[in-house]
């Protein structure tokens, strides 16, 4: 058995009874039952993914894969493929959105060179690239099923480490133009939605370049195929080697029971891949922001999660799991330290 079938193996249904637990323990705090909305459900979910009704978010642990696409050669996104590993720099400098957020969040940041095309070179970034960037997708396959393995067992090691290093909360985040190009067509691979309904201007093209990447995915599934009901094959066809990178973090998060945090459509993407190979994987998924472009709501409730913000980014790196992060703090914090009613000596007659 191999890596990733050992991880997914070790994926297991949620803690029911300390889910009732929790939700006893919240309903006996002092405020109207119910009345924490969505911070509730999170307590609520922790217990069952944890295991215990006070888990700790003391450690939180952020992981940006980074890689590149050859679809961009149809001209699908607003941005060279260069910004690829410009970014990557960035990141490594502390200087992108993602960094200054992390910051905030007093999360630590691992930046992944899963596939970028171009060879990298830094004593902080963690190097493990299993090809030069995708193949383009209207032509052929992205990549082949073992690299799409490769990939996935990547995000599966990369999250392994920080989890034994104590990381108690994972956010998923990624780098890689033209990514939503791929993430739309492994949207449009699992739905019957029309691409009208998926298909969003990514890094700001223009409506001229809003057909095209229509027409390029509608080209590359033609090509291509994907087996809807083959998670690995469906990454291999259409996918990315971030998106499989972050589908592997998910499942060894779960494997661990660990949260981890779904950030936008790429990462949302991810998610379903995941979710391909393991559905039990999404009890252990926390949603966080809804980004601009349309397909993520989707993707949403094709997981059965709700988003917890609504900014109207779409910048990916994993900003919006990052900004949920101190939410999932705050359900432990509310959960373990308010007063109940007794404490409080509140006497409802
Ligand atoms: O996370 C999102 O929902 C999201 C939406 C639009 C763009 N992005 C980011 O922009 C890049 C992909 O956009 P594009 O137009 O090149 O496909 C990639 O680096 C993503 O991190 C991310
Ligand atoms: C500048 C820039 C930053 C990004 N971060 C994530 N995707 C991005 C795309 C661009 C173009």
């Amino acid at each position: 058995m191999g890596l990733l079938e050992e991880t997914v193996a070790k994926i297991e249904k949620l803690d029911q009874e300390k889910m009732n637990q929790a939700q006893e323990r919240l309903d006996s705090l002092t405020k109207p039952p119910g009345s924490l909305g969505k911070l509730e459900e999170i307590a609520v979910k922790l217990a069952g993914i944890t295991g215990e009704l006070f888990p700790k978010v003391d450690h939180k642990a952020h992981i940006v894969m980074a890689a590149d696409h050859g679809v961009v050669a149809e001209g699908v996104s607003a941005f060279p493929q260069e910004v690829t590993t410009q970014m990557v720099y960035n990141f490594l400098n502390g200087g992108a959105a993602v960094n200054v957020l992390a910051k905030q969040m007093a999360a630590e940041v691992t930046i992944v060179d899963i596939g970028v095309v171009n060879e990298l070179e830094a004593e902080n970034l963690v190097i493990k690239k299993v090809k030069a960037g995708t193949d383009n997708l209207a032509q052929g396959s992205a990549m082949s099923r073992q690299e799409a393995r490769a990939a996935l067992e990547v995000g599966i090691e990369v999250g392994k480490d920080l989890i034994s290093q104590g990381a108690n909360l994972i956010g998923t985040g990624e780098m890689g133009i033209g990514n939503t190009t791929a993430s739309s067509a492994i949207l449009a691979t699992i739905t019957d939605l029309s691409l009208d309904e998926i298909v969003g201007y990514g890094t700001g093209i223009d409506e001229a370049g809003l057909k095209k990447k229509k027409q390029v995915i509608t080209q590359s599934l033609a090509v291509n195929q994907p087996q809807v009901d083959d998670g690995i094959d469906i990454l291999a066809k259409v996918g990315g080697l971030e998106i499989a990178g972050m589908a592997g973090v998910m499942l060894v998060a779960a494997a661990n029971r660990v949260p981890v945090i779904v950030d936008g459509l790429i990462s949302g993407a991810a998610a379903l891949i995941a979710k391909k190979l393991k559905p039990q994987v999404t009890g252990y998924l926390i949603s966080s922001h809804k980004s601009v472009e349309p397909g993520h709501i989707k993707i949403y409730d094709l997981l059965g999660l709700k988003p917890l913000l609504d900014l109207d980014m779409r910048l990916g790196e994993g900003t919006g799991a990052v900004l949920s992060m101190n939410l999932v703090e705050a359900a432990t914090k509310i959960i373990s330290d308010m007063a109940t009613f007794e404490e409080a000596q509140i006497i409802i007659e």
